[in-house]
């Protein structure tokens, strides 16, 4: 008996171990050879899920066989040849034109920061005037704070000489006397009185645009004031056409250029290195043709050679000329630059017939003194001053509110 059970227990054995081998087999059987892609339409039929590939498998099998490069996929370029609907590609978009603000209300916003900056002058000059004893030393603390601030030797003694008269008439003096009384003599030494207007209009029933020359140092602010001078005279309602004449930094150019397309003013722009007159010409003319009402026209100011400059200068101003009078030509000066902006003006002044002054980055020092310096070294009015990097941050002048600043500045 045992030995029949011991039989059929091997019978079993030996019948299970031959059914292993042989579904191994099949299985192996039905898995592809490595290598071996099917075939898409297999692909597409075949119901069973493909054979797992076995640990060994790559390094052993056959290579792949090799695929299509890419650049032979032939990829469609456009949409229109893929067969998808052909939507149109909208062109870059034009810079918006923007609404530059009113030059009107400017003054008030930015007295807050003419103030901040201008506070040294003022302040100084009440405390010491405020002191018990105005003796020599105290007169001469004044003087130089004055001097300090760029107002000049021959205004500041003006100024120290009036003021100690009146102090004497006065007698004692209470903070809010002395306040008006330096209000007072300040605004005499400014000019309440000088023609302040920037002339943007031809004089008589011409039929040309306004020109205004605008001339400086390179870095005093010079294209960036003609920028924001558009946008005044566009907010005035005004059309305007900008001339590129500084044709050494194409750079300039592309400023300017990207100042006006802000406000919708077209610029007529040369060549780099081209004749600066030749592309001032053009800008009157174009304006002429366009009807515009001014023509602002940057120039370049370099330093290097008063001939050179005084060469290049007087032929834009005589070559526009040939069109008509230059209403208005504008010397840009930095004000944080002190007396060396009193020598440029000099210079400036002796090439062309300067008819007002810009002062820029009045809000970058506490020397507002310089106004009253420059003017009397050309005896022309400063007639806008640049009080920050904003685009609307030139301010007409104005005798009353920056004395004002000065002296009520916090
Ligand atoms: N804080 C301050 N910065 C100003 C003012 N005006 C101009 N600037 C800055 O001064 C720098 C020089 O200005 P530009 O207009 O490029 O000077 P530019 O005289 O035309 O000189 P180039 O571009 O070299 O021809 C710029 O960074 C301006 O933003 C101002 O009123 N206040």
């Amino acid at each position: 008996m045992e030995i029949v059970i011991l039989v059929v227990v091997i019978a079993v054995v030996a019948l299970a171990a031959i059914s292993g081998l042989v579904v191994s087999g099949r299985k192996k059987k039905a898995a592809p050879r490595a290598g071996e892609s099917p075939s898409p339409a297999s692909t597409a039929t075949r119901t069973a899920p493909p054979a797992e590939p076995h640990v060994g498998e790559d390094a052993e099998g056959k290579p792949e066989a090799p695929g299509r490069p890419v650049e032979d996929v032939g990829l469609p370029t456009t949409e229109a040849e893929a067969g998808a609907p052909v939507t149109e590609v909208p062109a870059p978009a034009e810079p918006e034109i923007e609404t530059p603000e009113p030059a009107a209300g400017r003054l008030v916003r930015l007295r807050a920061r003419l103030s901040r900056s201008q506070n040294t002058l003022g302040k100084g000059l009440l405390t010491l005037l405020s002191r018990e004893h105005l003796d020599e030393d105290t007169w001469e603390e004044i003087e130089d704070t004055l001097l300090t601030a760029d107002v000049g030797v021959g205004p500041t003694q003006e100024l120290v000489e009036r003021l100690r008269e009146r102090v004497k008439v006065l007698g004692t003096r209470t903070p809010e006397e002395l306040r008006t009384l330096l209000r007072e003599e300040l605004l005499t030494l400014v000019g309440p009185d000088m023609d302040r207007t920037v002339h943007t209009e031809t004089k008589g029933p011409v039929d040309r645009p306004g020109v205004v020359l605008v001339v400086g140092v390179n870095g005093t602010g010079k294209t960036t004031t003609t920028g924001k001078l558009a946008r005044v005279l566009v907010a005035d309602g005004k059309s305007v056409v900008l001339g590129a004449a500084d044709t050494f930094r194409a750079a300039a150019a592309d400023q300017l250029q990207t100042w006006g397309k802000r406000v919708g003013a077209h610029t007529v722009r040369g060549p780099e290195g081209g004749d600066p007159a030749s592309v001032a010409f053009d800008a009157v003319k174009e304006g002429t043709e366009e009807n515009a009402d001014v023509v602002l026209i940057d120039t370049a100011g370099r330093l290097h050679t008063k001939t050179g400059l005084m060469d290049e200068l007087g032929k834009v101003k005589r070559v526009v000329e040939k069109q008509g009078p230059v209403d208005e030509v504008l010397l840009v000066l930095d004000a944080t630059t002190g007396q060396n902006g009193l020598v440029q003006a000099r210079v400036f002044a002796e090439v062309v017939d300067i008819t007002g002054i810009v002062l820029t980055k009045l809000d970058g020092t506490a020397k507002g003194g310089i106004v009253v310096a420059v003017q009397r070294e050309l005896g022309v009015p400063v007639k806008l001053v640049g009080l920050g990097e904003g685009p609307d941050d030139l301010a007409p002048f104005e005798p009353d509110a920056f004395v004002d600043a000065l002296v009520d500045g916090d």
